[in-house]
């Protein structure tokens, strides 16, 4: 099975994998959205069922919630957790500063929700989803569907005044009708090609009425782990500036592979 996997997806486990070595026993755990996600909820299931693990995860989507359960985490809302010890959760891009792009999955806000109400954030990413500067990857901004157009309208005109590259915001789409996130609300993808001053814009989208959250989390996370698609894996601390090296046996894993093609 683990022939099968590409080198993206073999990054995006050895991630995944890495990072659960943070989860350690009676922690209250945000479960972020996405494939890195997944990889990681399957890797806590299985350390449940074989070590005994117990943890308490707060699900920061449906998709989250129904894989956790599937693997046998207890799954809790945040109102019932309050506070977590630490979230887990992938990432469209990140920089330098470990700012990120989210809401590839159209689970931006659960996540942000999620991430600020926890004392650790770790995003776990393959080796491609490191910018020099945030943007290429379009910045998805949840708006509520009442008079979305007219928000749209509002935050193409504020990029212009901005002076920003890319300038079009467009609703995001599942077929033929609007996509709809967990909250109702929709999803404007803005194409920006590069965002210079992230706080700034993260600032300026969330003032604009309609806008319920944007998908720049800054100062937000603490570690990145990334994955690459031999086995290595390098780990970013924000705070402490540290850089640690490792490298993951495939072998190891074969059963999550074969749950994964399964
Ligand atoms: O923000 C997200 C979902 O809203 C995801 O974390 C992001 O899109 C990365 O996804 P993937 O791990 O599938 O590449």
């Amino acid at each position: 099975m683990t022939g099968e996997l590409s080198p993206i997806d073999k990054a995006k486990f050895v991630a995944a994998k890495r990072a659960a070595d943070f989860v350690e026993d009676g922690m209250r755990v945000g479960l972020g959205t996405g494939s890195t996600a997944a990889w990681l909820v399957r890797c806590l299931g299985e350390m449940v069922r074989d070590e005994g693990l117990k943890i308490r995860g707060v699900p920061t989507s449906t998709r989250t919630a129904r894989l956790a359960r599937d693997v046998g985490i207890e799954v809790i809302s945040l109102d019932e957790a309050r506070w977590l010890d630490l979230t887990i959760d992938g990432a469209d891009e990140f920089d330098g500063d470990l700012n990120l792009i989210k809401g590839g999955g159209g689970a931006l806000l659960q996540e942000k929700i999620v991430a600020t109400a926890s004392d650790q954030m770790v995003v776990i990413a393959d080796i491609g989803k490191e910018v020099e500067t945030l943007g290429a990857f379009p910045l998805p901004v949840e708006v509520i569907p009442f008079g979305w157009q007219t928000t749209q309208a509002l935050i193409e005109e504020t990029l212009i005044s901005m002076d920003v590259l890319g300038r079009s915001a467009t609703l995001r789409m599942n077929g033929e009708t609007p996509f709809i996130t967990d909250e109702g609300n929709h999803i404007l993808d803005l194409h920006l090609n590069r965002i210079g001053n992230p706080r700034q814009m993260a600032l300026v989208i969330n003032q604009m009425p309609g806008v319920v959250e944007n998908g720049l989390f800054i100062d937000i996370c603490d570690t990145v782990v990334i994955g690459y698609g031999d086995g290595r894996v390098e780990l970013r601390d924000i705070n402490d500036g540290t850089v640690e090296h490792d490298r993951l046996d495939f072998v190891e894993s074969d059963n999550l592979f074969t749950d994964l093609a399964d």
